[in-house]
């Protein structure tokens, strides 16, 4: 065998990332040199060197040499001329002189581990040596065989005395070097001169500062158990894949950043004690194993999660491997989605409301057919629906009032206390909050903002629609409460503009702002990931314009129009009236729930005993649950009677959708008997004229948008493409 193809048999730098494990590598790598060089020895009866004890005083001769059976590989010789044994192992037999190798030239491997050796000077002639192991001797000074041994690819020193090494210049093929568990203070300078090594292992000696290492191609680097207490001069180590600091007294982890190609990190029994440090590793995008085992660290509480979160792409922590669960259990609490954090705090407001005394408050209970009116205008902040909302409030007085919020975030100068926010210390919200006071929570830009009870109360007792406004957070947590509001998205489609509502306020800084403006992306990409969630749409770039928008969709759907109005108007007197007496809330504006049909929208629910025969009652009863289950199951149709204030539905075609229409006629005619049938009175609505207005109700009439997101039929596509423009 040549010493090319040797050498090639011997490589290590080709093995794959999984096997370069952490502390063990070098002790793998020296293993799987000796157990390739001895079974190299092997002979064909299976007897080798190793193990048996010499009788010759130390002295390695030839008659030893053959009675142990100590050569192998009978092969070409390096130079192709000749045949002769390529190997030799001589291990664990005392020996502490071998001057007879002087005559094995041709040796290419040669292992005389365990024995008691002092020096390797009489190897000097072996020049074809590739492979040498010479651990577990008392060597004290390595590599004193001279410069002759240029065709050394590998050397195990290790478990020897060596303190230093002399200079290395002519080991410029040298590719791995174990000089583990000997007496190294430093790191030997004369290493920088090895330019292709790649393993090395200085582990278990007494070095205290990592230098001298500077620009080698090392894939691999152990250093465990010495005394070092910081992690420099590793910055143009470009190809280290795997570094062994374990059992040192590292307490950061700066001075890792550069190394781009770290795989391995194994950093245990050090004295870690901050997650802080992890910042250094962050951008290591191929760290895969991280070993901080019995570092301080791992007492922070919920510290393995903390770990696998803040470096997701670690598959082995400590030692163990990291599980989906894990990576998904921490991506759950250190980055919960906004539908897990509304989760929670509704969870909360509910546990602790249902520790206080609980009273039937009548004014907001859900009733048998329908919700307690709400009005949610929803959207970034900036979206003018904080004014749009208290505009509305102020122009129907007789419908709505103000559902006034929470918050600890400060009063702007222009704010009214009482109008605007009940504006409270951070205490003060917790001690509400632990009060059970809230029906819903959420955090905003480092401020709590909750929505009480007895604020929307204070509105019910009046017998008004409350309307509130409040971001996606909320709506995400009001929604899972017994309240079933219509929900407005008002959004500014231009983001300069955006950008000007946001900056009519000076003392809101500018990070908010460009966050606020980045957060309407938010809203357009929950809006299409979610048809339907929002009932309606307005556009609040101008805002007398949006405030118009808003006002046709509420008196559309208070039937307030024209001679409606003043119809309205009168039936309006005649509810007080009829409220004076029993003061029932008119309930307009919310959605049905599931399970409620239908009810007059502008009239106080009919009362349920009508004086018909208990047969006349199943037989209405009956026909009612028909109408229901026509109207809740019917398909889109072009013209949809509904009989519920549910959706807001186009009456008009979509452009080219007539065959839709026209097929389903005789669907719609069915549905609106039915409905008739049940005595129900009809509620059509239709866009307004703007047409940006619109429904995203998953029950009413689709098209689908250029951008791909669905949209009511004959409404104006809302889409992200828009905000583009
Ligand atoms: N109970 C609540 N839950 C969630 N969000 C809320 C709640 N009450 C108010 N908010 C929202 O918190 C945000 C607070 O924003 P900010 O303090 O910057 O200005 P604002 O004047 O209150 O609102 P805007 O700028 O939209 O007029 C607003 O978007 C507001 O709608």
């Amino acid at each position: 065998m040549s010493q090319d193809n040797l050498a090639e048999n011997n490589e290590f730098n080709d093995e794959p990332i999984e096997r370069l494990n952490l502390s063990s590598s070098f002790t793998e790598k020296a293993n799987s040199i000796q157990s390739g060089s001895n079974s190299k020895s092997q002979r064909s009866d299976g007897m080798g060197s190793t193990g048996r004890q010499s009788d010759s005083d130390g002295v390695l001769t030839e008659a030893l040499i053959e009675e142990c059976e100590c050569l192998s590989n009978l092969n070409k010789t390096a130079d192709g001329t000749s045949y002769a044994y390529l190997e030799l192992t001589a291990s664990s037999l005392g020996l502490c002189d071998i001057s007879v190798l002087a005559d094995y030239e041709q040796l290419q491997v040669l292992n005389l581990s365990h024995n008691q050796l002092t020096s390797l000077s009489a190897i000097s002639g072996l020049v074809n040596l590739v492979q040498l192991d010479a651990s577990h001797n008392r060597l004290r000074s390595a590599f004193d065989f001279g410069d002759a041994l240029g065709n050394l690819r590998s050397a195990d020193l290790s478990h020897n005395e060596i303190a230093d090494l002399p200079d290395m210049t002519a080991f410029g093929r040298l590719r791995d070097l174990d000089l583990s568990h000997n007496r190294l203070s430093e790191v030997p300078a004369s290493l920088m001169s090895c330019a292709s090594l790649q393993h090395l292992n200085l582990g278990h000696n007494c070095i205290a500062r990592l230098c001298n290492l500077d620009c080698l191609p090392l894939a691999t680097l152990n250093l465990e158990h010495n005394s070092i207490e910081r992690i420099e001069n590793l910055d143009s180590l470009d190809c280290l894949q795997s570094l062994v600091l374990s059992a040192n007294r590292i307490e950061s982890l700066a001075g890792l950043e550069g190394l781009q190609l770290l795989q391995i990190l194994d950093l245990a029994d050090n004295k870690v004690l901050e997650l802080l440090e992890l910042r250094h590793v962050k951008d290591l995008r191929l760290l895969r194993q991280l070993n901080l085992a019995r570092n301080p660290v791992q007492d922070v509480p919920d510290y393995r999660l903390l770990v696998i979160f803040d470096l997701p792409r670690l598959t082995h922590l400590d030692g163990r491997r990291v599980t989906i669960k894990e990576k998904v259990q921490a991506e759950n609490q250190e980055n919960p989605s906004m539908e897990i954090v509304a989760q929670r705090d509704h969870r909360l407001n509910l546990v602790y409301s249902y520790f206080q005394p609980h009273y039937v408050l009548d004014s907001t209970l859900q009733s048998a057919e329908t919700p307690y009116p709400m009005l949610v205008l929803v959207g970034p902040n900036g979206s003018m629906k904080k004014d749009l909302a208290q505009r509305l409030v102020s122009d129907f007085p007789e419908y709505f009032g103000y559902g006034v919020s929470t918050t600890t975030r400060p009063p702007y100068p222009d704010e009214d206390p009482e109008r605007d926010y009940h504006f409270v210390t951070a205490k003060e919200f917790e001690e509400l909050q632990v009060g059970g006071k809230f029906i819903q929570t959420a955090l905003f830009q480092g401020h709590y903002f909750g929505l009480t009870l007895e604020a929307v109360e204070a509105v019910a007792r009046e017998g008004l629609a409350c309307v509130v406004h409040m971001e996606l957070e909320g709506v995400l947590a009001l929604k899972k409460t017994h309240f079933e509001p219509r929900y407005v998205l008002t959004m500014p489609l231009d983001r300069h503009r955006h950008g000007q509502h946001l900056r009519t306020r000076p003392e809101r800084p500018e990070q908010a702002v460009l966050q606020s403006m980045a957060r309407a992306q938010l809203y357009i990409r929950h809006n299409q990931q979610h048809p339907g969630f929002f009932d309606m749409f307005i556009n609040t770039d101008e805002p007398s314009e949006a405030y118009v928008q808003l006002r046709t969709l509420v008196m559309n759907y208070l039937g307030l129009t024209g001679e409606a109005a003043k119809e309205e108007q009168q039936q309006q007197q005649r509810s007080d009236d009829f409220a004076s007496s029993g003061k029932t809330l008119n309930r307009t504006w919310s959605k049905t729930s599931q399970q409620s049909s239908v009810f007059n929208p502008l009239r106080p629910s009919a009362p349920q005993t009508s004086g018909k025969g208990q047969v006349e009652e199943e037989s209405l009863h009956r026909r009612r649950s028909l109408a229901r289950e026509t109207v809740s199951s019917g398909k889109p149709q072009g013209r949809v009677t509904m009989a519920t204030p549910g959706p807001l539905v186009s009456t008009r075609q979509p452009a080219g959708g007539g065959g839709a229409a026209s097929s389903s006629q005789e669907s719609a005619r069915t549905q609106q008997q039915a409905a008739a049938a049940a005595g129900l009175q009809r509620l059509e609505l239709g866009s307004s004229d703007s047409g940006q207005v619109r429904s995203s109700n998953p029950k009413a009439p689709r098209s689908r948008s250029r951008a791909g997101a669905e949209a009511p039929a004959g409404a104006t596509t809302y889409s992200p493409a828009m905000i583009e423009a």
